[in-house]
C-alpha cells in the first residue's frame, strides 16, 4: 500500500503544469495569470473630477461661504467622455461631471451641492464653499502607473483582477490553459436519468459529480460511459483521447471479475495500486497513448473524496494556483469515531464555530460507508483521522478540511 501523501505527489506530477495560452478576458474568470501584466495606461489615465460640480481656481473661491458666495461665469460644460477640454480662464468656472477630464487652469472642484447649480443669474454659478487646491481631483496614475506591473504572474483572476485588466486596456490575458478532461463512468449497471431502471440497475451519479467538480476549478469536462467490457471501453474511449489533457475514470479498478478499467489499461502504461486511505483505497494512474489517466474507484463517496485528496490539488497545481489545499482547521468532535489502523480516514462532517470560541466543533454526517452519498450532501467538511488513529473520542480535536 502506498501512502496518501506519496500518491498525491504522484498524481500532481502526472498532471504537471499547464502551458500558458491567450484567452479572451471573459473566459478567464477563476484562472491564473501566467505572465506579469503591465499596465498599458495609467489609472486614472488623466486628472479627472471625483464629483459632479464646477471646476474652478481655488484662489477664485477662497473665502466663499453661504453668506458670502462668489459668483463666476460658467464658460464650458464638461461631461465625462469629452475629449476637447478648453483651458479654464481665471475668474471663470466650468461645469464638470464625475470622471470628466480636469481643464488646464483649474485646481479644484466644488460639488454641485455647494453651489446654486446655476439657478440664479443666467450663465453664472454661485459658489458657496471655499475649495483648497486638489479638492475632488483624482490624479492621473494614483491607482496604477503606466508600464508598471498591475497584476503579477500567479494572480488568481477574480472580478477585481479582471476589472483591472480591462481598465488597463486588455482584451486577452495569458493564463495557464484550463485542462480538457474526459470523465468516463464505467459499469454495466449504470442507467442515465430519465431512462427507466430495471431490477439490478442504478442511476449514474459519478460523472455528474466529477464534471461539476472539475468545471468548478475552471477546467473543461466532457462525459462518456462504458459498460464493463474491455473491448467496448477501448473502442469508445481510445479514439477520443487525443482531444483531452486528462482522462478520469470511475469504477472497475478493484478485485472483482469484471474490472473493466483495470483490465483494459493494465500493461498499457497505467498502474493500479492501493492507497492507505478510506474511502478511496483502490486507485490507478499513468498514461494511455501519452495522455495522463487517473482511475478512481466506483463508489460515489470514494469518487468525491479521491477528487478532494488527489485530483483537486493536482488540477489546481496544473492551473498554476498558488494555494491548492482546502482551508484546514482543528475542531472538537461531538461524537466518537473509529477508523481502520494504518489508513487515513476521511469522514464527512459538519463544522461550525460558536461565537466567541476559538475552536469549532464538528459532527460526522453518515457512517464510513462509501455508498452514503446523501450524507455527503449534508456535509460541509471532511474529518481527517490519521493512519495511526483507531479511536477518536468525543471531545477530542481532529483536523477538518473545509469544503
Ligand atoms: N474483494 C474486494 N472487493 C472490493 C474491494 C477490495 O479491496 N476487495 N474494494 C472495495 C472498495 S474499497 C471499493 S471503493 C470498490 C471499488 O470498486 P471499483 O472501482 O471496481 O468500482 P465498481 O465495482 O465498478 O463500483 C463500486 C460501486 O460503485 C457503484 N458505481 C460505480 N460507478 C458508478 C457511477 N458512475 N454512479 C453511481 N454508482 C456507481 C457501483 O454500482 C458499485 O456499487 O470495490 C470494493 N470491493
Ligand atoms: O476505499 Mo472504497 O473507496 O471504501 O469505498
Amino acid at each position: 500500500m502506498i501512502s496518501v501523501d506519496e500518491y498525491r505527489a504522484t498524481v500532481t506530477e502526472l498532471l504537471g503544469k499547464s502551458a500558458p495560452a491567450s484567452r479572451p478576458l471573459a473566459d478567464c474568470a477563476g484562472l491564473v495569470l501566467a505572465e506579469d501584466l503591465r499596465a498599458g495606461v495609467s489609472l486614472p489615465p488623466f486628472d479627472n473630477s471625483a464629483m459632479d460640480g464646477y471646476a474652478v481656481r481655488s484662489a477664485d473661491v477662497a473665502g466663499a461661504d453661504p453668506a458670502h458666495p462668489v459668483e463666476l461665469p460658467v464658460t464650458e460644460d464638461i461631461p465625462a467622455g469629452r475629449t476637447d477640454v478648453p483651458e479654464l480662464r481665471p475668474g471663470t468656472a466650468h461645469r464638470i461631471m464625475t470622471g470628466a477630464p480636469m481643464p488646464v487652469g483649474a485646481d479644484a472642484v466644488v460639488m454641485v451641492e455647494h453651489t446654486d447649480r446655476g439657478a440664479g443669474t443666467p450663465g453664472m454659478v454661485r459658489i458657496e464653499r471655499a475649495s483648497a487646491p486638489g479638492t475632488h481631483i483624482r490624479r492621473a496614475g494614483e491607482d496604477v502607473l503606466q508600464g508598471t506591473v498591475g497584476l503579477p504572474a500567479g494572480t488568481v483572476l477574480g472580478p477585481a483582477q479582471l476589472g483591472l485588466a480591462s481598465a488597463v486596456g486588455m482584451d486577452q490575458l495569458r493564463v495557464h490553459r484550463p485542462l480538457r478532461v474526459l470523465v468516463v463512468s464505467t459499469g454495466s449497471e449504470l442507467v442515465i436519468p430519465p431512462r427507466k431502471l430495471r431490477s439490478g440497475q442504478i442511476y449514474e451519479s459519478n460523472s455528474v459529480m466529477l464534471a461539476a467538480a472539475i468545471r468548478a476549478l475552471g477546467c473543461e469536462a466532457e462525459i462518456a460511459f462504458s459498460i464493463d467490457d474491455v473491448t467496448s471501453f477501448r473502442w469508445e474511449i481510445e479514439p477520443r483521447l487525443g482531444e483531452f489533457d486528462l482522462l478520469v475514470t470511475s469504477g472497475g479498478v478493484s478485485a472483482g471479475a469484471y474490472e473493466v478499467v483495470k483490465d483494459a489499461l493494465s500493461g498499457l502504461g497505467v498502474n493500479f495500486t492501493k492507497v492507505a486511505m478510506q474511502p478511496g483505497g483502490p486507485q490507478g494512474n499513468g498514461r494511455w497513448n501519452g495522455i495522463p489517466v487517473v482511475t478512481l474507484p466506483g463508489n460515489p463517496v470514494s469518487v468525491l473524496v479521491s477528487f478532494e485528496v488527489f485530483l483537486r490539488p493536482a488540477l489546481l497545481t496544473a492551473l498554476g494556483h498558488p494555494e491548492v489545499d482546502r482551508r484546514r482547521v482543528r475542531a472538537r468532535l461531538t461524537e466518537g469515531l473509529s477508523s481502520p489502523q494504518g489508513r487515513r480516514q476521511f469522514r464527512r462532517g459538519y463544522y461550525w464555530q460558536k461565537e466567541g470560541e476559538v475552536t469549532g466543533e464538528v459532527g460526522p454526517r453518515g457512517g464510513p460507508g462509501s455508498h452514503l452519498l446523501a450524507a455527503f450532501t449534508q456535509a460541509n467538511c471532511l474529518i481527517v483521522l490519521p493512519e495511526d488513529v483507531t479511536e477518536a473520542p468525543e471531545g477530542s480535536e481532529v483536523e477538518v478540511w473545509l469544503l
